[in-house]
């Protein structure tokens, strides 16, 4: 079963929750990740479980980065804020980067999570390709 995490900042909340709302038939058979405050209330909205981490400034990016360095995320819907600043700025940015360090598909707004929800390629169960990293191991070997 897939494995979606969903992450969204106070001022991209209501559009996160109103795309879940408007795609709750998706959301049906499908593991769900979130930060602490977004999870509560994406879970009332879906009326599903959600796995809810710390809040994203107590480090529930960093959780989810965690999973998906160990390969437990399919997809990472994450509605961050490009108009506000966040104090944990940098945790954002590690978030987004392990994201594509891993190859997994990333929304960052409504827009592309379209895409994403409507693609083929997802209803047709697309596995990524997982990065060979085998180059950086040996970098660190050789150490
Ligand atoms: O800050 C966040 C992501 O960087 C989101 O955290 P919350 O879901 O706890 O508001």
């Amino acid at each position: 079963m897939k494995t979606i995490a969903l992450v969204a900042h106070d001022g991209k909340k209501q559009a996160l929750l109103n795309w879940v709302g408007q795609h709750k038939a998706f959301f049906i058979n499908k593991n769900l990740v979130a930060t602490g405050t977004t999870g509560k209330m994406v879970a009332e909205v879906l009326q599903q479980e959600v796995v809810c981490l710390a809040s994203g400034p107590l480090g529930g990016d960093q959780q989810i980065g965690a999973m998906i360095a160990e390969q437990k995320i399919d997809w990472l819907v994450f509605f961050w804020d490009p108009l506000s600043s966040q104090p944990h700025d940098p945790d954002v940015k590690a978030l987004i980067r392990l994201a594509v360090v891993w190859n997994i598909p990333v929304a960052c707004n409504q827009a592309t999570a379209d895409f994403i929800v409507h693609s083929n390629l997802y209803q047709q169960n697309y596995q990524r390709e997982v990065p060979d990293f085998s180059v950086y191991q040996n970098r660190l070997e050789q150490k």
